[in-house]
């Protein structure tokens, strides 16, 4: 396939839209995993109440459970005890309920409440004088009460299927008593790096030669994203390898294939004709800064992006083409990228048309407000630029010079962990 046969150099709108088209006809396994296992996950069915909440008439408050009808007959006088109920004894050890009606029996929050009684009474709405209970307040008729299914009923839908599942997520599933729930598989990401420069932390790095940092930000962004990733041996950039290693991906049951560097000009920059001649290009460079040179296609049944070398524009492109991609495969289309509004708090101007994500720090303000700040040289190999930022801001394509006190969009980087556990 020849560079004319693809799409090239297109807007970032085509090029997200070329990206979330191919993903979303893409599907994940389905798997039971541990409830404990399952923070980040996404469910592949809902999830159906098999029982009640609460299960069974409880008390509310720690008191007296009474029968209202019969606290009335009396004129509100005073009653007999009963023996006590604690949360988690069945009742049907103490008295008659005929008999329990015409007494006050000791409840404790979330105790069954005694057949033949209908209302609790606060315990320091009471007092016991003499072995009998004497109400001095006020009494509604079934006061106090959880009622049963009053929560959630049996049979309900109560987490629907594509739910990302939050910690209290979880807490409502355990409270059904389920242990295990069906998700999709995490997507499968093989990440791969290539260089004749780079060299792993912890070895000697010799003149022209630079360490790998993009490894360790992309994997645990990965990560973070929800994916379960396969880290590659650096590869040379010899032509050779990488075409039989595209060939080896090619086979792979991977979702996601992602290289980074050798998607420019350089004499050996083998991957745009690595993939055309493996797989399909779907398109390669797109109107975006840092970034331009990405190339996304398909190889085999994976989903390829071909990220450029610079850590600034790798972890750029992770986010905007990576992190949609990985949503939609998720079933979660619908979810993001989060876009917040901030107030700039300096000038910032853009001598270009193409769209920028420019890394910044964002606070929220004492009123509620969110104001942002650049974070210092802009360069694309400058990875402290993103160690600084907790968010991308972005300026559009037509946006040229930006006042400060201007509102601008931000993307907060908080929004990566949405499915990572
Ligand atoms: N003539 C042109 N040259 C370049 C263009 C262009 O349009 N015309 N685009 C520039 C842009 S923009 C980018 S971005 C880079 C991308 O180049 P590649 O994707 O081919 O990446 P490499 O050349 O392999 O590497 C670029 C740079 O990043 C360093 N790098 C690569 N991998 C890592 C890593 N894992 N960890 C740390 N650093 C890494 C590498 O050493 C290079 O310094 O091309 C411009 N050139
Ligand atoms: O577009 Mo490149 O990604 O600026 O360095």
């Amino acid at each position: 396939m020849s560079s004319a046969e693809y799409p090239q150099s297109i807007n970032f709108s085509q090029a997200i839209k070329t990206v979330q088209q191919a993903a979303s006809s893409m599907s994940l396994q389905l798997e039971w995993v541990d409830l404990s296992q399952a923070l980040g996950r996404v469910l592949a069915s809902s999830i159906v109440a098999p029982i009640s909440i609460p299960e069974f008439d409880c008390s509310r408050m720690d008191g007296y459970a009474i029968n209202f009808d019969h606290f009335n007959s009396i004129n509100h006088g005073r009653m007999k005890l009963s023996s006590p109920v604690f949360a988690g004894i069945n009742q049907s050890g103490c008295e008659q309920a005929e008999l329990v009606a015409t007494m006050a029996t000791p409840v404790m929050t979330g105790a069954l409440i005694p057949a033949g009684t209908d209302t609790v009474v606060m315990k320091e709405h009471a007092a016991v004088e003499g072995g009998e209970l004497k109400i001095d307040q006020p009494v509604i008729k079934r006061q106090n009460i959880r009622q049963a299914g009053s929560d959630i009923k049996k049979g309900q839908v109560v987490l629907k299927k594509n739910h990302a599942l939050s910690a209290g997520d979880l807490g409502l599933i355990a409270s059904l008593g389920l242990a295990q729930i069906e998700v999709y598989s995490k997507p499968k990401v093989a990440l791969l790096m290539t260089g004749d420069e780079l060299v792993a932390p912890g070895q000697p790095c010799s003149k022209g030669q630079v360490y790998d940092s993009n490894s360790m930000m992309l994997s645990k962004l990965l990560e973070q994203m929800g994916c379960q990733v396969y880290l590659h041996n650096i590869l040379l950039d010899d032509e050779t390898l990488i075409d039989s290693q595209f060939k080896r991906f090619h086979d792979d049951d991977f979702d996601l294939v992602v290289t980074v560097g050798g998607v420019s000009m350089g004499d050996k920059d083998w991957l745009p004709f690595a993939l055309a001649s493996n797989g399909k290009v779907l398109f390669h460079k797109t109107h975006i800064k840092p970034g331009f040179p990405l190339l996304v296609g398909k190889l085999g049944q994976a989903l390829f992006f071909g990220l450029p070398g610079n850590p600034v524009s790798a972890f750029t492109t992770l986010f905007q083409f990576v992190y949609p991609a990985v949503l939609c495969i998720n079933q979660l289309s619908k979810q993001v990228p989060l876009v917040w509004r901030a107030e700039l708090l300096q000038d910032y101007s853009k001598k270009h048309m193409k769209r920028e994500f420019v890394r910044g720090h964002y606070n929220m303000t004492a009123a509620g407000g969110i104001e942002v700040v650049v974070c210092g040289g802009q360069q694309s190999s400058r990875v402290q630029s993103i160690a600084e930022a907790n968010c991308l801001i972005v300026f559009n394509e037509s946006q040229q010079d930006v006042k400060q006190g201007e509102r601008v969009s931000i993307q907060p980087f908080s929004q990566l962990s949405y499915l990572g556990a």
